[in-house]
């Protein structure tokens, strides 16, 4: 699914109204009807219900969705707050039908004092600014919205939570945004929406369909795109009968030191539960007996260093290298490292300690082999690429410097974001809180060594191992639960995915 932003979806929505054909009315009218559907589905029992009107077409639907309930039996209250001297069109004609069905409490609100006391077993239908909102809310909405906040009522946002900019809040007021416990979003996502900061004001979000034109949406660019299952399974290549394991390449995993050889045994099993033709795993030499007890598949290279990584063998026979799960950051690391990036000509995962080296030594990035795969959660992120004070700002660094480097950077987290050299940025939908957890991500540079070895292009091989990764994970929490839930069990459901994804 495309993220446009909230400027294109106007257009979207022009070019709807233009082309299907149908009146702007027509199209707020089934939007709202969509809304009143959902709300229907949530809250089946009519319940009382206050509308908070502004002046745009987010209000126009909140007048709509107003009527709409009240004819399913809720009692409704709306309350437009006068904030400008005139309304949209469509929200003129809305507020004129809704004083038509005549048994609704309506009022028109400018001050403090008016603002209704909100009960906590109220529905509170947050319709003030939608995907129109230019600044920061100041002055008396500020109020409402802060009134809002302050009630134990459950929140409803339509489209977009009011104060909350669609795309870059940097400059936002934090405090004058709407915290809604659902956020009722036409069409597409907000890229807001999939930022950690802004998880207390979107609440649960859903897109709901109001057929805006295919062929605009089909049209559209954008950088930003949402994993569906169907667009990753499009991804795979099939495996043929005669195909052998040399078909499925050879990859090299440097892994593991005194202390961390579990992050080894995880990475290596990894990528052979994902379809690795063969494995050899450099580990320390205390290592030898954990790996090959553990992971008897791997072939294992060992390091003349008893504790840590210092040299790599001969890298002539490989299709891809993973570098970081567990290694450690002491100098004779680091020194291996450097020899590693000047040398090597095939994609590279570039993990863990591997990615703080790099950050520790950025001259490092001029040798990164194009190609190659970062994976770090924010604090590596911010060693690597650059502290920033909010997500949006991140987003543009990561995307920056993936397109300069020409290297997938993978920002781990709730909607794992994949930039990738042509600019393109890819949020992952699988995935839950069970995840965060030690080795999760020693898991997932196995898997993409894996793929890269198979001869995927490091960005479908980012891609399906980021999808399939927390694809696993969600497997493995359904029946252990998130607490529970170990990088191991996301191994163990390796296997149900990859029947899943291909099903
Ligand atoms: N896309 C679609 O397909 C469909 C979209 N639909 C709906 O339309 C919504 C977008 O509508 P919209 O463009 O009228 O914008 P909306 O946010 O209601 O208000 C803008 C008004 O607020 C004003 N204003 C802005 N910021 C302000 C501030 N801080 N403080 C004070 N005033 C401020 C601004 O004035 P100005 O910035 O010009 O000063 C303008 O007057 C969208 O979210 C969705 O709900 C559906 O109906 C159907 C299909
Ligand atoms: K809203």
């Amino acid at each position: 699914m495309k993220i446009y932003s909230t400027k294109q979806i106007a257009a979207i929505d022009a070019f709807t109204i233009e082309n299907e054909p149908i009146s702007s009315i027509d199209l707020m009218e089934r939007a709202a009807g969509e809304l009143c559907k959902c709300i229907l589905e949530k809250f089946p029992e009519p319940i009382s219900c206050k509308v908070f009107v502004g002046p745009g077409n987010n209000g126009g639907d909140g007048l709509a969705l107003a009527r709409m309930l009240a004819e399913n039996k809720y009692t409704v209250e709306v309350y437009v707050l006068q904030i400008s001297s005139h309304l949209s069109a469509d929200a003129t004609t809305n507020l004129q039908r809704l004083k038509l069905l005549g048994n609704i409490a309506l009022f028109e609100i400018d001050a403090a004092e008016a603002i209704p006391w909100i009960f906590p077993d109220d529905l509170v239908i947050d319709a003030i600014f939608g995907a129109g909102l230019s600044r920061p809310i100041a002055g008396f909405a500020l109020d409402v919205v802060n009134a809002i906040n302050a009630s134990e009522a459950t929140v409803v946002a339509i489209d977009i939570p009011s104060g909350l900019m669609g795309e870059d809040n940097s400059q936002n007021n934090r405090k004058g945004i709407v915290k809604a416990d659902i956020t009722l979003s036409f069409q597409f996502p907000k890229l807001a929406f999939l930022f950690p900061e802004n998880e207390a004001f979107v609440g649960d979000w859903k897109v709901l369909s109001i057929g805006l034109h295919p062929d605009a949406i089909e049209k559209g660019k954008t950088p930003f795109k949402m994993l569906s299952r169907d667009f990753v399974k499009n991804l795979l290549m099939p495996r043929k009968k005669f195909d052998h394991k040399g078909t499925y390449g050879h990859g090299l995993l440097i892994s593991g030191s005194y202390g961390k050889m579990g992050a080894a045994i995880l990475a290596s099993r990894a990528s052979l539960r994902s379809g690795i033709g063969l494995l050899t795993s450099h580990i320390p030499r205390l290592g030898y007996q954990i790996l090959q007890t553990a992971v008897p598949e791997a072939m294992v290279s060992i390091d003349r260093s008893d504790i840590i990584f210092t040299e790599y063998p001969d890298l002539s026979q490989y299709k891809a290298v993973a570098i970081g799960p567990g290694i450690d950051k002491k100098q004779n690391s680091f020194r291996a490292m450097v020899d590693l990036l000047k040398e090597v000509k095939v994609p590279v995962v570039i993990d863990a300690d591997a990615i703080n080296i790099i950050g520790e030594h950025p001259e490092l990035k001029e040798h990164l082999p194009m190609g190659s795969v970062f994976t770090p959660h924010v604090k590596e992120f911010e060693r690597l690429v650059g502290e920033s004070k909010d997500s949006y700002t991140r987003n543009c660094m990561q995307r920056e410097f993936a397109q300069k480097h020409s290297i997938c950077l993978i920002l781990k987290g709730a909607y794992t974001a994949i930039a990738c050299p042509n600019g393109n940025c890819y949020f992952n939908p699988t995935g839950n809180p069970g995840m965060a957890t030690a080795g999760s991500g020693d898991v997932l540079t196995g898997i993409i060594l894996s793929l890269l070895s198979q001869g995927y292009p490091s960005r479908i091989a980012a891609i399906i191992a980021v999808y399939l990764h927390g694809l696993a994970g969600d497997l493995a929490a359904e029946e252990v639960g998130v607490e529970a839930l170990t990088a191991g069990d996301i191994i163990s459901y390796l296997p149900k995915a990859w029947l899943s994804l291909k099903k």
